[in-house]
C-alpha cells in the first residue's frame, strides 16, 4: 500500500498495463523488466480471462495468445518471482473476480503478499460486492483499488471514502480500447471524487498518445495505458521490450511537459 502512494508522489505516474503470459511467459518477464527500466511507476499485469466482460479486441487478443502458451494463475505467480529477481517496481494484477474465487481468497492474497504485489483491480467486483475479499486483502497489505466511472454519481462518496493504493477512474463508457477523445466531464467527476479522499486517482481507458497522457495526467494523478501496450506485444511479438521501452519514454516525456498556457 506504502509503495502504491509513493508511486504518486512529487509527481504524475504512468501505469502500464500488460497481459500476463503475452506472448509467451519469459517474454512477459521482458516486458515489465523493460517498462520498469524506461521508468513506469507502477506496472499493472492482467490475468487473462475467458469472459472479460469489460476488455475491447485488442487485450482479449492478448488473453487468447496467452491462453495458448499455457497460462495458469500458478505459472504467473512464478513469472512473478522472475520478475522479482530484476525489479521491485510495484506491481498491480488486475482480474476478473472467479480467479481469486477459484484459487481462494486467503491462498491468493497470500501469494500476493508474498511476491510483493502491491494491488489488485477486480472489474466485475461491485463496491456492495467486496467485503468477502476486502478484509482478507487489507490483512495481507494489498490495496483493493476501486474503479469509478463516469456514471457512478451517488455511489462516489462511499466508494472514494473506502478506497486504498489509489482509485480508476474510467475515462469513458464501454470497453478497453483507445479513444480519440474525451469527456470534459471527467475533469468534474475527478474534482467531485477529490471532495471525499486524498488516494491518488489514475484515469484510464483509450488513453494511447503521449499527447492524451499528458492531458489526461493534468487534471488527475497519473495514467493508466493497456491496449497500446498490448498491441505493441501482439505486433512485435519477442521485439516488444525494446517498443515498449521507447514508446513508455515517449509517454512520460509527455506527461512530465509542463503546462501549456
Ligand atoms: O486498454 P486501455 O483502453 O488503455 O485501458 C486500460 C486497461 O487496459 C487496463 O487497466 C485494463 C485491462 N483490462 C481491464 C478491464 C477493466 C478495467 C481496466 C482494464
Amino acid at each position: 500500500m506504502t509503495k502504491l502512494n509513493e508511486a504518486f508522489k512529487n509527481h504524475k505516474a504512468l501505469i502500464p498495463f500488460v497481459v500476463a503470459g503475452d506472448p509467451d511467459f519469459e517474454g512477459t518477464v521482458s516486458n515489465v523488466i523493460a517498462l520498469a527500466e524506461a521508468g513506469a511507476d507502477v506496472v499493472e499485469l492482467g490475468i487473462p480471462f475467458s469472459d472479460p466482460v469489460a476488455d475491447g479486441p485488442v487485450i482479449q487478443a492478448g488473453y487468447l495468445r496467452a491462453f495458448d502458451q499455457g497460462v495458469t494463475v500458478e505459472r504467473i505467480f512464478q513469472m512473478v518471482t522472475a520478475i522479482r529477481e530484476q525489479t521491485q517496481v510495484p506491481l498491480v494484477f488486475l482480474t476478473y473476480i472467479n480467479i481469486p474465487f477459484k484459487y481462494g481468497y486467503e491462498a491468493f492474497c497470500e501469494r500476493f503478499e508474498q511476491l510483493n504485489i502491491s494491488g489488485l483491480v477486480i472489474p466485475d467486483l461491485p463496491y456492495e460486492s467486496r467485503d468477502e475479499l476486502a478484509p482478507i486483502a487489507e490483512k495481507h497489505g494489498i490495496a483493493l483499488v476501486p474503479l469509478i466511472t463516469l456514471t457512478s454519481g451517488a455511489r462516489i462518496p462511499m466508494i472514494a471514502k473506502a478506497a486504498t493504493g489509489f482509485i480508476y477512474m474510467v475515462s469513458s463508457m464501454g470497453v478497453t480500447g483507445t479513444r480519440d477523445s474525451f469527456t470534459k466531464a471527467l475533469g468534474e467527476t475527478v474534482t467531485e471524487i477529490r471532495r471525499y479522499t486524498d488516494v491518488p486517482i489514475a484515469i484510464g481507458f483509450g488513453i494511447h498518445t503521449p499527447e492524451q497522457a499528458h492531458e489526461l495526467s493534468q487534471i488527475s494523478d497519473g495514467v493508466i495505458v493497456g491496449s497500446a501496450m498490448v498491441d505493441i506485444v501482439g505486433k512485435d511479438g519477442q521485439n516488444a521490450p525494446k517498443e515498449l521501452l521507447l514508446y513508455t519514454k515517449a509517454l512520460l516525456t509527455a506527461i512530465d511537459q509542463p503546462v501549456e498556457v
